[in-house]
């Protein structure tokens, strides 16, 4: 019996791969460049499954020139790239891989935060360049310890953000649209938007990029910030206006700023964001890890095969397309 043939759009660990190739025919994207829709037309045509594992966008056009599509999944978390309606009026299950990168995720927001405070990064390339003996001009940093954690985006992720946070003797606060239950918040206090920007030390972003958080910090929230705030984004890069941010650090009007996500992403290596002294940015690192990039190319899998076998997927995010 022919196997099913199924398009990756990058690399994949090789535990991943081995078990997709056990049960379909592969076409997989090997450049380390993200594919452009012109590069998989031709794969589009007989694929029954589309397995997603950068920032690719799924629209309208992709899914016409994919007849016979019967399941997407995507190695990540934050699915704003994939349009969800258009593959549900095609009744094409789609599937991103929550839960299994919280912890890790968290870490890196939080090593992020805590790098920028102490100025780690900045403190190591002091040695490196042999200025130990000057260590008493080192620029000193500034503590967690008794500071406001502001969380903008308290869900999975934000959660384990909050709890590295309390942990290291920080009060939180935090705003989504919807103030948690008391029981799910472990004594983080709810602000309003307005009110977490000029009460926070440190603001952390972990929203969903969706049509209301693009843009959501721009040059009149970083206003209302405190000159000393330092601000962390590891959600997606759109959900800052990059040139407001620029102004707001290179005018000191904020501290510091630590990035996982740019827009645009990659940032490119002259961008005038990398020539400031009060950032740090890395590449989209959140769920970089050998243990955690396992179980989301492994969830992923998983579910491109149920999804061709026309099984019910773990992790769903338009399951009536199934049940229906
Ligand atoms: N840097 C990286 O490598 C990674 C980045 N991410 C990004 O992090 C995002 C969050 O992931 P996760 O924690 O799992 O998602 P969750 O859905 O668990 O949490 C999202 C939170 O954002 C809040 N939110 C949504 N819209 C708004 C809004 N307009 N204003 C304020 N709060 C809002 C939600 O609360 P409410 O609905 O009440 O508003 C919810 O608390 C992902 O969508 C992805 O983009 C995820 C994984 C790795
Ligand atoms: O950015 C990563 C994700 O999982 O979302």
């Amino acid at each position: 019996m022919d196997k099913c043939k199924v398009i990756i759009t990058g690399r994949v660990l090789p535990s991943v791969l081995e078990l997709i190739q056990k049960h379909c025919q592969v076409y997989q994207w090997e450049q380390t460049r993200s594919p452009l829709l012109s590069d998989i037309t031709e794969w589009l045509n007989d694929a029954e499954g589309l397995f997603v594992t950068m920032n690719m966008p799924v629209n309208e056009q992709l899914l016409t020139l994919a007849p016979k599509l019967r399941v997407i999944v995507q190695e990540a978390v934050g699915y704003d790239n994939i349009d969800v309606p258009a593959c549900t009026r095609r009744r094409i299950p789609f599937c991103n891989t929550p839960g299994v990168l919280v912890e890790t995720t968290a870490d890196l927001a939080f090593g992020l935060l805590l790098t920028a405070a102490r100025r780690i990064h900045e403190g190591w390339e002091w040695v490196r360049a042999g200025n130990w003996q000057n260590g008493t001009q080192f620029p000193l940093g500034v503590d967690l310890y008794n500071k406001t954690l502001g969380i903008v985006g308290m869900g999975s992720i934000g959660s384990a953000v909050a709890k590295r946070g309390q942990a290291c003797g920080m009060k939180v606060i935090y705003h989504n649209r919807k103030r948690l239950p008391v029981q799910d918040s472990f004594q983080a206090e709810y602000r309003g938007f307005d009110e977490l920007l000029t009460e926070a030390d440190f603001i952390v972003v972990l929203t969903p990029l969706t049509a209301e958080t693009r843009g959501m910090f721009g040059a009149k929230e970083f206003a209302r910030m405190k000159p000393t705030a330092y601000f962390v984004n590891a959600a997606r890069g759109a959900v800052v206006d990059t040139e407001a941010l620029y102004n707001a650090l290179a005018s000191k009007q904020i501290a510091y700023a630590a990035l996982d996500v740019t827009d645009p992403e990659p940032l490119p290596g002259d961008h005038p964001l990398l020539q400031l002294p009060n950032i740090l940015v890395v590449p989209h690192i959140g769920s970089a890890t050998t243990e955690t990039r396992i179980r989301m190319g492994m969830l992923a899998a998983e579910n491109l095969l149920l999804g061709l076998d026309g099984r019910p997927l773990v992790t769903c995010v338009n399951p009536d397309v199934i049940n229906s």
